[in-house]
């Protein structure tokens, strides 16, 4: 399944053009991908996914905190998808934190706080659901994790890829838009805990970037 790939010259689109939230005026450079274009790429993946797993009960795995608005919109797509459609599913979310930001530097510190016991996980079709991928590195870690538990089956969607030197080499099964490696907020992803409660994905500005520096 292809994704949809926004170019490294996107400029985004004029802030002035949409909605958004007055306290982050000039925080934010311009709207990277507005909330209504997200929500109908939800839309898709979630009819992707239901082909691929209708049928069968969905264990999906919330990557907080930035993957809450995702997770929570896929999750209520496929639920709406499968009711009026003939591929009944049921889909029960379990979640779990990882810290791995400081600012807008990775760190090298990925340690995941959550439940210990992902028993639940054996015999499963696992849907873990990440807002952004860019190392890949969090995703890796999180396969391994989640193996140990013999889940049935495991799949990943992200919402963003970033497209890095050296990035993720293995793509998520469904992805959203891959986009420039580029520090983007909005729609639950933050820079240090900012922005979560803007709806579009947007490029933070330099003055963002110092006004809401640690
Ligand atoms: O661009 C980003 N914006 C917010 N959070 C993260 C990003 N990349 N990895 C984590």
């Amino acid at each position: 399944d292809q994704a949809v790939v926004i170019a490294d010259d996107w400029p985004g689109y004029e802030l002035e053009l949409f909605m958004y939230p007055e306290h982050y005026r000039d925080d934010v450079e311009s709207v990277y991908i507005p909330h209504g274009v997200i929500m109908n790429r939800i839309e898709c993946l979630a009819r992707d996914i239901l082909e691929d797993m209708g049928h069968d009960n969905l264990m999906v795995l919330c990557v907080l905190k930035g993957g809450y608005k995702f997770c929570a919109d896929l999750v209520e797509s496929v639920k709406a998808q499968s009711q009026s459609s003939d591929r009944p599913i049921t889909t029960r979310v379990e979640f779990i934190r990882l810290k791995s930001y400081l600012n807008d530097r990775s760190t090298e510190d990925l340690h995941i706080i959550g439940p210990e016991d992902l028993s639940m996980l054996k015999g499963k079709n696992v849907l873990i659901v990440e807002a952004i991928v860019d190392t890949g590195k969090t995703m890796k870690m999180l396969l391994k994790h989640v193996e140990k538990f013999q889940p049935k089956t495991v799949k990943v969607a992200g919402l963003l890829v970033k497209r890095i030197p050296g990035g993720a080499t293995k793509l998520p099964d469904y992805v959203g838009f891959v986009i420039p490696d580029r520090f983007v907020v909005g729609y639950a992803l933050d820079y240090n805990e900012y922005f979560r409660d803007l709806n579009h994905i947007c490029v933070i500005s330099e003055r963002g970037k110092l006004k809401y520096k640690l």
